[in-house]
């Protein structure tokens, strides 16, 4: 048999991320099992019985084994090597038999097979098609055809994880039963047999299992790192203009060089450890074969007749090897593969992430993870801001602002809003805050309507600072605790230090000093409001040019702290280049559209986008 190449196990990871989003961030995957466990262990209870009927017809290949090797043993010592032809032909006959009845064994076989797999692939396709729906839904502003990609990636899944789970099944099963009737059979011959062939055998798969864990990370690795650095190098010719004209080609050299890095060093890992694999194949699968060879004058010492010796080569050989080899690659790549695939199923669930723009991945739904349950359906996270149709005009007869817009921001994620000097960003931030009613369309933050709140329930779902910093006569606590009055101490210390205001509370005296509205500057003005924000309770923090009096590190500084606040959202209005890098996402609002993706994806797709960017950065 062939042994695994790098190119294998890299086609097997390649196989596994072909029906792939984009690929998934180190470590991802790291506890897939662990993940998968929970979902896996409900699902073979559910099916015991078709499991029952399974290891009955296995028992039956038991059997079969069993008597091959013992016929043999008998053909020879009571046949053949007595001086009794007949007696042995008789055992080769019988052995003959035992031989023909594999077919019906294995069609027994088959027949319970596609109980346990197809109620799994008609689960996943059933779980796919609603996770795209359930989608749709939720965020009625992708594209259909992207959509459809997504319900095609995860239906091509459903096949891999089919045929997987079908190979494993069937090879495991195979190699448990199979030598089962081996090891009995090697028994039943002789006992000695099984002190010179199970050491080596028993060898092999303890090292086959020890690089299990290894194997699959330094698989997913690799698959990671080769999607990576094609993305990139792929992207790299269409971009080199935009890359030129704004000034980032040392950046973005950088980073190539660093993917093709990773790329080289994840291929040299695999490489090592498909040697490892390698090895454990020819230690398991030729070892015990030598080692009976090289015990035989022993045996014959012990009394071990010569029918033994060739009966337990011949279940070395033509059973316990070829099923130990053949379970061993099926573990190593189709069970990868399914680990990989499934924990996709997982991660999506979990994400409600999907990433059909080859953009980032949007920031998990805080206790999201897990709500997997295979094989009905989890619940889709409810995205932070969702709107739908939404038109805003100043006034009837004037032209609108925004006309069927829609946007969906999952919970947790970092956006930034661009667009040039009056298009409507502002106007955006009030609809989005519920202080300017659309004339059209519906706006739900978490959730719920954004319509019919009053100001102190809004004040809880979402804050709006705007440009200007509004610090009022009061204490310097009352003002950063305007948002929830009855904020203590800690939390106000917390955002104090989280922004970095010690040093201008200690200027004005302390939490309990009182402010000058007049004596601060419009920075100091805008810094105690950002901390005003990161006292209150709302998850939503939208920041309409509310740094602009920042320099850029303190605006980044301030950018950060807020989105690590615990389960916030951050919508930005963008007035430098560089709070649009730091975003997961980037809104793009040109009057009669809208673009909606990643830096890199809008350089490429939006002509606005790169205008923008290019502007900034000759303005510096
Ligand atoms: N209350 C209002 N009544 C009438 N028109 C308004 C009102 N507020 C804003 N506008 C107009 O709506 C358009 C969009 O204004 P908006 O402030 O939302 O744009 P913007 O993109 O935030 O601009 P900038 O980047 O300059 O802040 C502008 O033409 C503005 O003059």
């Amino acid at each position: 048999m062939r042994p695994a190449t790098v190119a294998d196990e890299a086609g097997a990871a390649r196989t596994a991320g072909s029906a792939s989003q984009p690929p998934p961030r180190s470590g991802r995957h790291r506890g897939a099992l662990r993940r998968l466990m929970p979902h896996a262990r409900p699902f073979l209870w559910h099916h015991r019985r078709v499991l029952l009927r399974l290891g009955a017809w296995s028992l039956l290949e038991s059997a079969q084994t069993f008597l091959v090797g013992i016929c043999l043993a008998r053909a020879l010592d009571q046949g053949f090597l007595a001086g009794q032809p007949t007696v042995g032909l008789g055992w080769l006959a019988v052995a003959a038999v035992s031989i023909l009845l594999a077919g019906p064994v294995l069609r027994g076989v088959f027949g319970q097979l596609s109980g346990l797999v197809e109620p799994l692939r008609d689960g996943l396709v059933r779980r796919a098609v609603r996770q795209a729906l359930n989608r749709a839904v939720a965020d009625p502003a992708r594209a259909a055809g992207a959509r459809r990609a997504a319900v095609s990636r995860l239906t091509q899944q459903t096949e891999i994880a089919r045929d997987s789970f079908a190979g494993l099944v069937l090879t495991v099963r195979s190699f448990l039963f199979i030598a089962a009737g081996a090891l009995v059979g090697m028994f039943a011959l002789a006992p000695a047999l099984l002190l010179v062939v199970l050491p080596p055998i028993l060898l092999g798969l303890v090292l086959f299992l020890l690089a299990l864990a290894p194997m699959a990370a330094a698989q997913r690795r690799f698959l990671d790192a080769d999607e990576a650095f094609t993305d990139r190098a792929g992207g790299l010719p269409g971009q080199l203009r935009d890359l030129v004209a704004c000034g980032v080609t040392d950046s973005a050299g950088e980073e190539t060089r660093a993917l093709a890095e990773e790329a080289a060093a994840s291929t040299r890992s695999l490489a090592r450890w498909t040697a490892v694999r390698t090895l454990t194949l020819g230690v398991a699968g030729h070892l015990p074969v030598l080692m009976l060879l090289a015990a035989t004058p022993w045996l014959l010492g012990q009394g071990v007749t010569t029918g033994a010796i060739m009966g337990a080569l011949a279940y070395l050989v033509q059973s316990l090897l070829p099923a130990l080899r053949a379970m061993m690659t099926a573990v190593g790549a189709a069970g990868s593969r399914l680990v990989v695939v499934l924990d996709r199923f997982v991660s999506v669930d979990a994400d409600g992430a999907d990433t059909a723009d080859g953009g980032t991945p949007r920031a998990a739904e805080p206790g999201a993870r897990g709500a997997f349950s295979f094989p009905g359906t989890g619940p889709v996270p409810v995205p932070a801001v969702w709107c739908r149709g939404v038109r805003v005009s100043y006034g009837a007869g004037t032209r609108p602002l925004v006309e069927g817009f829609s946007l969906s921001v999952g919970a947790g994620e970092r956006i930034a809003v661009v667009g040039p000097s009056g298009i409507g960003k502002s106007t955006l931030a009030h609809v989005l805050s519920g202080l300017h009613a659309p004339d059209e369309g519906t706006v739900r933050l978490a959730g719920q309507p954004i319509a019919g709140h009053s100001p102190r329930e809004l004040a809880r779902m979402r804050v709006l600072l705007p440009q200007e910093g509004y610090v009022f006569a009061g204490s310097v606590r009352e003002n950063l605790a305007q948002l929830e009055p009855g904020a203590g101490d800690e939390r106000i210390v917390r955002a104090v230090a989280a922004l970095r205001l010690e040093a201008l509370v200690d200027r004005l005296g302390g939490l309990d000093a009182d402010v000058d509205p007049a004596s601060l500057s419009a920075g100091e003005r805008q810094a105690l409001c950002l901390g005003r924000a990161y006292v209150s309770p709302a998850p939503l923090l939208i920041l309409d040019e509310s740094t602009c009096h920042l320099d850029p590190a303190a605006e980044a500084h301030a950018e950060d702290a807020l989105a690590d606040r615990p389960d916030t959202t951050l919508l930005v209005i963008a007035h430098r280049l560089s709070s649009a890098l730091r975003a997961d996402r980037i809104l793009v609002l040109d009057g009669t559209g809208t673009a909606f993706g990643t830096h890199r994806s809008l350089l490429r797709d939006s002509p606005l986008y790169r205008d923008l960017t290019g502007h900034w950065n000759a303005s510096g």
